[in-house]
């Protein structure tokens, strides 16, 4: 997804920071300079990239910290806590649940993607174990009922509209309860759009929902109209009570990390993004999971979740345990290759793989990518049990490393290449580890000298400041 360029202009800053011999205000000063470009250039609000700096700087004050302090961890983890609060409206949106009947009517422009994301909602509610039923009540454009036909057609969901009624009330109504007559519990009502936002929008909008009383209105918002998403968002709620938003196109276009910071400025919630017109290119949006993927640290909930979707049940356990024990041998990701190449497309879950994103299978590259990994399970078929169990990257000495080449038939390039992905993936899934926030806490508080700790009030005080900083989000980078 173009957010990739975003997240990579991000991570890179944060790791020239990083690589920099003293990490001072200068420093400081110039990796805030570039995520301030790059936030820029996906179109956030100026306002919001201000907010963002200002308050990493007073989160980071390098002059107070002592000596010994892991000044890069504490700029990376402030720069995550912020990008999160950036993106989180602090609001959470009406979840539907299985057998109890709820129904969801969808609003947006016209053009917006409201048609193919109803269908995609509706898919992805199926695969979770909804019985859902789209109801086609946009009277407005010509064909519009027919490509909900096909879409619901094509993904054998049951849909209800007419070719000759012109009330969009009295079809919403009719589809609604003939629905719920039939124990459907996730009933999507699709409404028409037009190119502007127009009163008479607005008015059929407010009588659907008054006559069909939804339980949720989804904004269906394109992406590539960059920090604009603010008015409109902001006009959409007030006149139709939107409950939740979703953000389509955020495959094609660099301005999406600024509709769905705007979206979050206005208190709505943006529950999936859109990321290609097939159906299941749809994605829960899940704030921190989501940051941690853009920039390439994965998302470990994602994946599971994922796993969970398209894995046989009785496959799964043994594999979501090995990907959260936090041991990570070649043997496993040998497995999570095998796994991943019988998943769907890859590009969608390499990029929720910590470490993965971004470098190894990028999307629109997957081709290259799955040769690449071709390349490295042969390499690992001509490692021994133990090498592939290890965690000791020494046992791969030279000669090993040229005995590996030659029994793989490849070059002893590409298998130090290999190994170095893997070193580099292994080193990003250790981090998760630390990730566990009691880990990373005690190892703030003994970083720190013992009279400054004392001044915050104690652990429990430095605790409470840590949680501040991450208010909105829980665990850090
Ligand atoms: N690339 C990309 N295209 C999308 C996405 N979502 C929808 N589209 C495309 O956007 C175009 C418009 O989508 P529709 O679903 O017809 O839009 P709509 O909002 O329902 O339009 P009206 O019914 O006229 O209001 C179609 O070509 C879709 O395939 C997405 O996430 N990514």
């Amino acid at each position: 997804m173009v957010l990739a360029e975003l997240g990579g202009s991000i991570s890179r800053a944060l790791k020239r920071m990083s690589d920099a011999t003293v990490v001072d205000d200068k420093a400081l000063a110039d990796c805030l300079n570039e995520i301030t470009r790059a936030l820029l250039q996906a179109d956030v609000r100026f306002a919001a990239v201000r907010d963002l700096q200002n308050n990493i700087r007073r989160l980071v004050n390098l002059e107070a910290l002592a000596a010994g302090t892991n000044k890069r961890k504490i700029i990376q983890q402030a720069v995550f806590c912020e990008l999160c609060s950036m993106l989180d409206p602090g609001k959470p949106s009406f979840v539907p649940a299985k057998g109890k009947p709820s129904v969801v009517m969808f609003v947006g422009l016209q053009g917006s993607g409201k048609t193919t994301t109803c269908t995609k909602y509706a898919y992805h509610h199926r695969r979770k174990g909804f019985n859902p039923a789209l109801v086609c009540a946009d009277t407005f454009r010509a064909g519009a009922f027919d490509q909900l036909k096909q879409n619901a057609t094509k993904a054998r969901i049951p849909f209800y509209g007419s070719y000759n009624e012109s009330d969009p009330v009295k079809i919403a109504v009719e589809g609604v309860d003939r629905f719920r007559k039939e124990n459907y519990d996730l009933i999507i009502v699709d409404t028409s759009g037009r190119h502007k936002q127009e009163a008479a929008l607005f008015e059929e909008m407010r009588q659907v929902s008054e006559a069909t009383k939804p339980d949720l209105v989804i904004f269906v918002m394109d992406g590539s109209i960059g920090q604009a998403a603010f008015d409109q968002a902001q006009a959409f709620k007030q006149s139709a009570s939107v409950g939740a938003v979703i953000v389509t196109k955020m495959d094609g276009h660099a301005k999406g990390g600024g509709a769905l910071s705007a979206v979050a400025a206005t208190k709505s919630p943006v529950i999936f993004i859109g990321t290609g017109e097939h159906i299941d290119e749809f994605e829960v949006f899940d704030v921190k999971p989501f940051v941690n993927r853009l920039l390439g640290m994965g998302d470990l909930s994602g994946l599971v979740n994922k796993i969970k979707d398209v894995m046989p049940a009785d496959q799964q356990p043994e594999l979501v345990q090995k990907l959260t024990a936090g041991t990570f041998t070649l043997r496993l990701l040998y497995e999570m290759f095998q796994n991943l190449q019988n998943m769907g497309p890859l590009g969608q879950l390499f990029s929720m793989f910590p470490g993965f994103g971004g470098g190894l299978i990028t999307k629109g590259k997957e081709k290259e990518g799955q040769a690449k990994i071709k390349r490295y399970m042969t390499i690992m078929d001509s490692m021994t049990d133990a090498e592939l169990d290890s965690t000791n990257p020494k046992l791969m000495n030279e000669s090993r490393i040229i005995r590996i080449a030659r029994g793989s038939g490849r070059l002893v390039k590409d298998v130090t290449e290999m190994l170095e992905e893997y070193k580099r993936i292994a080193k990003m899934w250790s981090k998760l580890k630390l990730n566990n926030k009691n880990v990373r806490d005690h190892q703030i508080i003994n970083s720190l000298p013992p009279n400054l700790v004392k001044q915050m009030g104690g652990a429990a005080g430095l605790q409470t400041v840590m949680k501040q900083m991450c208010s909105k989000g829980g665990d850090l980078i």
